[in-house]
């Protein structure tokens, strides 16, 4: 699957939309998407929608409401697909198949969700459905007390890594101030990510609030394209390589701070692309907790096991680092709106890659790396991109 591109994306703000529930924050990217693109509906053979909802929101069947955003969609095959919080690179490589079995030369890919509607414990409860309910079902927290538990696991292996943690908050904070998407854009501090305070408890484990991801509204989308079709349009960004990975779902049948799906789906990018983690110029990668970023680091091949806290403290992936990480302020400052969050990853690379990243831009973008992560390492989607001309 490696002669498909990206030629055209949309964008909503991410954050708490009041007055926007689901079908109305598709309806601010998809025909928005296939305008970037120079396109009009018509054009578009397929329509692949992401979205987690799994009680988020009560409307169920939510492919068919992108059909409602133009008359011209009217008729097209339609399809919602899921895969806990990596259900946006779950679309996309559905509409990568697509293309690649020559069913059609233009896909539309939406991903949405809307999450702030429902209180505090309740979207704890929703997201913990993408955990081993039979064993982790009552972890206390939601998502953050799974990965409080991991968390823990690492700090026994290889000693505190609460500065690590507190560096890499800061870095996707400073980050995030940068991009105009993003839900918070203000420069927390390292201090501030560091200190245990009123303003920055601890919510599970040794994670305090600012080592979690927000809870977000928002939408994202793409427009997909045979490479033959994209050579001639205005911007293209080609998929060198786009692999998905699934592990286990239980924590208690993996070495749970490996990370392995990770790993793997890193390798088996690097050997679809011909290339090696020297070579990207950026990565985008999920930090739905901070020290999911600092596993990621390790399961990339950036550092050795057990050091990824180097790589945080050193500076190493900072905007102006040897590999800038999260130059989009990842889903810590962003947020993460979880069916939006992949296709959110590939906007935000694809701009980095035709030079359109503004504020956020990485000087001399030629390669760009995702890793958008379903459940704790569960569904591992790694893309590699680059601009096709
Ligand atoms: C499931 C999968 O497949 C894999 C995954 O990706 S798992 C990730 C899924 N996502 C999550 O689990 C979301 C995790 N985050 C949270 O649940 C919540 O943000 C949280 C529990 C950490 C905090 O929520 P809260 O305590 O209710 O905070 P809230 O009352 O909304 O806000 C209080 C203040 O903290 C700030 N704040 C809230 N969340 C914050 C965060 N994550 N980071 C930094 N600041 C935050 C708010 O802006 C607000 O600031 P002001 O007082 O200055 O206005």
């Amino acid at each position: 699957m490696t002669s498909s591109c990206i030629v055209g994306w949309a964008h909503t703000p991410f954050g708490k939309h009041e007055n926007d529930d689901v079908e109305s924050l598709i309806g601010k990217v998809a025909t928005q998407a296939v305008a970037d693109a120079g396109l009009e509906p018509k054009d578009i053979d397929e329509i692949v929608l992401g979205t987690y909802n799994e009680g988020f929101s009560p409307q169920g069947f939510p492919s068919s409401l992108v059909l409602q955003t133009s008359p011209d969609f009217r008729f097209k095959p339609a399809t919602r697909v899921e895969n806990a919080c990596a259900t946006g690179s779950a679309a996309i490589h559905q509409g990568l198949k697509t293309i690649a079995a020559g069913k059609g030369r233009f896909v539309l890919v939406v991903g949405v969700e809307k999450m702030t509607a429902l209180p505090g414990p309740e979207i704890g409860k929703t997201l913990l459905k993408a955990s081993y309910l039979k064993e982790e079902g009552e972890i206390d927290g939601g998502f953050a007390g799974v990965f409080g538990v991991i968390a823990n696991q690492y700090f026994q292996r290889h000693g505190d890594q609460s500065d690590a943690l507190a560096a890499i908050a800061a870095k996707n904070h400073a980050n995030g101030v940068e991009n105009p998407w993003a839900q918070m854009r203000k420069d927390l501090g390292y201090d501030f990510c560091r200190t245990v305070s009123e303003k920055n408890p601890y919510v599970a484990g040794p994670l305090k609030r600012t080592d979690c991801s927000l809870v977000s509204d928002g939408a994202a989308a793409l427009v997909l394209a045979d490479e033959e079709t994209a050579a001639a349009m205005d911007k293209a960004v080609k998929f060198r390589a786009a692999v998905q990975v699934n592990d286990y779902l239980p924590l208690s049948k993996r070495d749970i701070v490996l990370f392995e799906g990770c790993e793997q789906a890193w390798k088996k990018a690097h050997a679809e692309a011909g290339t090696s983690l020297a070579d990207l110029s950026l990565v985008e990668t999920h930090d739905c907790f901070t020290i999911a970023e600092l596993l990621e680091y390790e399961a990339m091949g950036l550092v050795p096991r057990g050091q990824g806290a180097r790589a945080a403290l050193e500076g190493w992936t900072k905007k102006d680092g040897r590999l800038p990480v999260n130059p989009s302020g990842g889903l810590k400052s962003k947020g993460h709106p979880i069916g939006a969050t992949g296709v959110s990853m590939h906007v935000m690379t694809s701009m980095q890659l035709t030079g359109k990243a503004e504020g956020m831009q990485v000087r001399d973008a030629t390669l760009g790396g995702i890793f958008n992560m379903g459940g704790a390492a569960v569904a591992n989607y790694v893309s590699i991109l680059e601009p096709l001309k």
